[in-house]
């Protein structure tokens, strides 16, 4: 019985053998062959294409602002830097001290202020990388004040600069002053090109920059005609799309300045004692008048027969405060068709803008980011806060520089006057409005659209993309190469069992 079986079973597998050519020597080899040529040719085509690991290029950026000089490094895919890659903020360091333009009496100072950031800018990009990382300096409204009031001062505050950076093993490209058009432009450049707007040719978003000296406003107005002010103008065309830039700097109009020329407008009469009602309720300073008009801004207004000081007492009106800071405003003039302030040109405002900078630190401190809320509640909110006794604000608040802590009602009655008063912003277009700090991990400022117009880095066309993403082309291959191979096995079963039929040889 069991030899029977054995024997139906031989006899069953040679069948099987005659009807399944896999099962002869040559097939197996073929299939094995076969097999090893997909494996390879896989392997080549993801080790061909495979991206390298990820190596990055580095470029640095020194904001010398007016209050202080901040240090941004950024970093991008070295094999991507003149189209798709993306430039991230990869750090950034805060310069100790003040900005560069208050050495204008110990210019070396300026150059040695910079060498705690840039020593660590050296621990941060890879040293192979060093000698190729483009580093630049821009300077803005702090210098230009300093510039109208003792070129020959600011001059040598550059070179000290210039001295300090040149030290460091980086690729220096120069330390320079930024006009205001600059500014508000490259701004304008940076939010767009980190909400990935630029790239693919969305509406853009309009920049708002309080710095402590000047202050811009960056938009593409809709029909825009260009004539009317050109040197409010700025054209580009960035991947491939053109753009008709509105920007303005208002030079004095930074919040530093600001406070001086509100105090300057309370203390015209040269008195001993200013009642300031945007200071808190028993805020109590003594002032150097020669401090509060030491300022291109102001100093042509400095009262004549003043005493040394004046004693700021703070009052907490936030409507009298309105008042006071609608004062620095003049909106009698305007030549053009329609004007923001002091006779500057401005179209309607359109679209979303995104403020930052000291637009962001006092609404951020204030909790009043959220631009939903209506108009009037962000009013009575900051009227609260200006009426708060300061002893209460100082307890509030341990960890915050008291600096900054007093001045915070003045901002933030400032800010909203910019916007309502100076730039038109109505009680329906203020939620337009964002306020914001960083873009996916990016400072928002003008330092990183300045690097990427220096470097080129954002070009005037669109880039050809590859035709396929490398996991696209890999599947691609690997797809056509099992379909080779089934028909290559069909074609084998197809044609095989005919040369089995041959007689047999028993
Ligand atoms: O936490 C902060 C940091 C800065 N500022 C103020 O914000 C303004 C702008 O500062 P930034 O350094 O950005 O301006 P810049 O120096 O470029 O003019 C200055 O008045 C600063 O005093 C502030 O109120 N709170």
């Amino acid at each position: 019985m069991s030899a029977q079986r054995a024997a139906g079973s031989l006899t069953d597998c040679r069948e099987m053998k005659e009807k399944n050519p896999w099962h002869t020597p040559v097939t197996i080899s073929i299939t094995v062959i076969g097999v090893i040529a997909i494996v390879a040719l896989v392997t080549v085509a993801v080790l061909q294409n495979k991206p390298v690991p990820q190596k990055y290029k580095y470029g640095i950026v020194l904001d010398a602002g007016s209050s202080h000089t901040a240090l941004y490094i950024y970093k991008w895919p070295a094999e991507k830097d003149n189209n798709t890659g993306r430039v991230e903020q990869e750090h950034s360091c805060k310069v100790k001290g003040k900005g560069i333009s208050s050495y204008a009496e110990t210019p070396w100072q300026a150059g040695e202020s910079l060498t705690e950031c840039m020593e660590d800018a050296v621990k941060q990009v890879p040293t192979k990388r060093h000698f190729e990382t483009p580093l630049y300096l821009g300077a803005t409204a702090g210098m230009r004040l300093l510039h109208m009031e003792n070129s020959v001062a600011s001059d040598k505050v550059f070179q000290a600069v210039e001295k300090s950076l040149q030290k460091f093993p980086f690729s220096y490209q120069g330390a320079r002053m930024l006009s205001g058009q600059e500014e508000g432009a490259f701004g304008w450049v940076t939010v767009n090109y980190l909400d990935d707007r630029l790239k693919q040719g969305l509406e853009t978003t309009g920049a708002l920059d309080l710095g402590g000296a000047s202050t811009q406003i960056s938009f593409v107005p809709k029909n825009y005609i260009i004539s009317e002010s050109p040197s409010n103008s700025v054209t580009f065309r960035l991947y491939g799309n053109d753009y008709n830039l509105y920007t303005h700097s208002f030079l004095c109009y930074g919040k530093d300045q600001v406070l001086r020329l509100a105090l300057a407008h309370q203390t015209k009469s040269g008195p001993g004692e200013i009642a300031d009602p945007c200071f808190h309720p028993g805020y109590s300073e003594s002032k150097n008048y020669s401090v509060l008009y030491d300022s291109p801004c102001v100093s042509d207004r400095k009262p004549q027969g003043a005493p040394v000081t004046f004693h700021h007492k703070g009052e907490g009106n936030f409507q009298q405060c309105q008042e006071v800071v609608k004062n620095v405003f003049n909106f009698t003039s305007c030549k053009y068709s329609r004007c923001s302030f002091n006779g500057v040109f401005q179209p309607p405002l359109h679209g979303q803008f995104g403020a930052f900078s000291a637009y962001y630190y006092v609404m951020d401190f204030l909790n009043l980011t959220d631009t939903s809320v209506p108009l009037t509640t962000v009013k009575d909110k900051l009227a609260k806060h200006c009426a708060t006794p300061w002893n209460q604000i100082i307890q509030q608040h341990p960890e915050i520089h008291v600096k900054y802590l007093a001045e915070y009602c003045f901002s933030g009655a400032y800010i909203l006057t910019l916007l309502t008063e100076g730039y038109n912003f109505t009680s329906e277009s203020y939620s337009s409005i964002k306020f914001i700090k960083k873009i996916k991990g990016s400072d928002a400022g003008w330092t990183l659209g300045y690097m990427l117009n220096l470097t080129n880095m954002i070009p005037a066309e669109a880039p050809d993309s590859p035709p396929l993403p490398h996991a696209g082309y890999v599947s691609i291959v690997t797809v056509i190469a099992l379909l080779i191979f089934t028909l290559f096995i069909i074609f084998l079963c197809r044609f095989r069992p005919s040369s089995s039929k041959q007689p047999q040889i028993v």
